[in-house]
């Protein structure tokens, strides 16, 4: 049995992960080791029986007596910790959720129902560093797969509508203080059928504008509203989220030409899902159903929504598909630029397929 390194276990990344991996009975079929970088000592989660104790997650010593190495533990632990365990000698396999190594020669980045073989051929090449994708190319990918597979999409445009839980823990509880804190400036008047919406509305804005509301995270409020830029700003205009959909989207399908993505990533006021509108210019005409059965056959979890009124407002939600394993994508029609140009409508939950997924399915593969 292998020894495997969890570092980042009990973050948001982390908890799913783990809650993954005892769905999946994961843990039996390893020896598990948790690391923390605050709470070593502490008693060690016990999701196979075991007890321990949590090991110091830069203790090298302890990290490279280990197989596997699966970290959730966010890009400085990974900036800080892996060079200095490749260059004392190192050899094992280093599982990652944060962006840092991703465009690195001597890494894969990982999405298994995608690029199954890119994966397999890294393995027998002695690739040792597998990272898990940004949220939105993986659940573009999951879902728009059956495209890319039969080599059908000359190029993307993209509007993604991306959750809050994007940012991180504590951004999701700044967008509920703020959504809670406007509801509560007029509760009163909300129960008051006979006042006006106007009024409210005034005194939402104003409150939205007072400068009260909570946004050491996201900077400017959210809730009732959008920011229209996620991550750093590019000397190109592009955000550094933007820049990652062509540059990732072409690693992870290891295409010899590359395939333009680009469009506006926008965040929004869901919790965990990610939502995405895409334009496609598809490099031949090729029917509606036919394109709905690529995309239904590629993997075991999209879903085709038919562009259906009842249907795609029921199951191409955040509401509908937080939580769950499926990536649907719905909205499926030709654009009035011509018969190449498809609409598409994606939602997945951005902690299962966006964070953790690959991540444990990438550890199965190694054992
Ligand atoms: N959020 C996302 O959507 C995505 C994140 N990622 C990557 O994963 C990394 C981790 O993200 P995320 O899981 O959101 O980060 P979290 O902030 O939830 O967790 C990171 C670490 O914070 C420490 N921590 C301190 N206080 C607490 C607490 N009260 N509860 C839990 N953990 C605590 C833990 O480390 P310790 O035990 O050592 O103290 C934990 O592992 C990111 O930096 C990013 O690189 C990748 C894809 C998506
Ligand atoms: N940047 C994404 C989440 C994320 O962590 O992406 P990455 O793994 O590429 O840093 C978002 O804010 O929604």
């Amino acid at each position: 049995m292998k020894n495997v390194g969890f570092v980042g276990w009990r973050g948001m990344v982390g908890s799913v992960l783990m809650q993954r991996m005892i769905e999946e009975r994961d843990f039996d079929a390893i020896r598990p080791v948790f690391f923390s970088t605050s709470q070593h000592g502490q008693a060690a989660p016990s999701f196979t029986g075991q007890s321990g104790t949590l090991q110091d997650a830069y203790d090298l010593d302890a990290l490279s007596a280990l197989d596997i190495i699966i970290t959730c533990q966010g890009g400085d632990y990974t900036n800080e910790i892996y060079p200095k365990l490749r260059e004392i000698g190192w050899s094992g396999y280093w599982i990652d959720a944060a962006s840092s190594l991703r465009m690195e020669d001597d890494a894969i980045i990982i999405l298994d129902p995608v690029n199954s073989a890119v994966i397999h051929q890294g393995i027998d090449k002695g690739i040792k560093t597998f990272v898990g994708g940004n949220c939105t190319v993986s659940l573009m990918l999951m879902s728009l797969g059956g495209l890319f597979a039969n080599d059908l999409i000359e190029w993307a445009s993209v509007a993604t509508y991306q959750a809050a839980s994007g940012g991180g823990a504590r951004h999701m509880r700044e967008l509920l203080t703020q959504m809670g804190m406007l509801h509560n400036s007029v509760a009163k008047e909300l129960e008051n059928p006979a006042s006006a919406i106007l009024d409210i509305e005034r005194n939402v804005t104003a409150l939205t504008r007072s400068g009260t509301l909570p946004t050491d995270n996201f900077g400017v409020p959210l809730a009732g509203g959008l920011i229209p830029w996620i991550d750093k700003q590019l000397d190109n205009g592009q955000t550094k989220e933007e820049w990652k959909g062509q540059a990732e989207t072409n690693k992870i399908l290891g295409t010899s030409s590359i395939i333009p993505v680009d469009g506006l990533c926008v965040r929004i006021g869901a919790l965990r899902c990610h939502s995405q509108a895409f334009t496609l210019k598809l490099k031949k005409d090729v029917s509606i159903p036919e394109i709905e059965q690529m995309l239904a056959s590629h993997n075991d979890w999209v879903r085709v929504i038919p562009n259906d009124r009842e249907l795609s407002m029921r199951e191409l939600t955040p509401a509908a598909v937080t939580g769950t394993m499926n990536t649907p994508v719905g909205r499926l029609r030709k654009l009035n630029m011509g018969p190449q140009y498809l609409s598409a409508f994606t939602v997945g939950d951005q902690l299962l397929w966006g964070a953790a997924e690959p991540l444990r399915r990438m550890l199965r593969i190694l054992l």
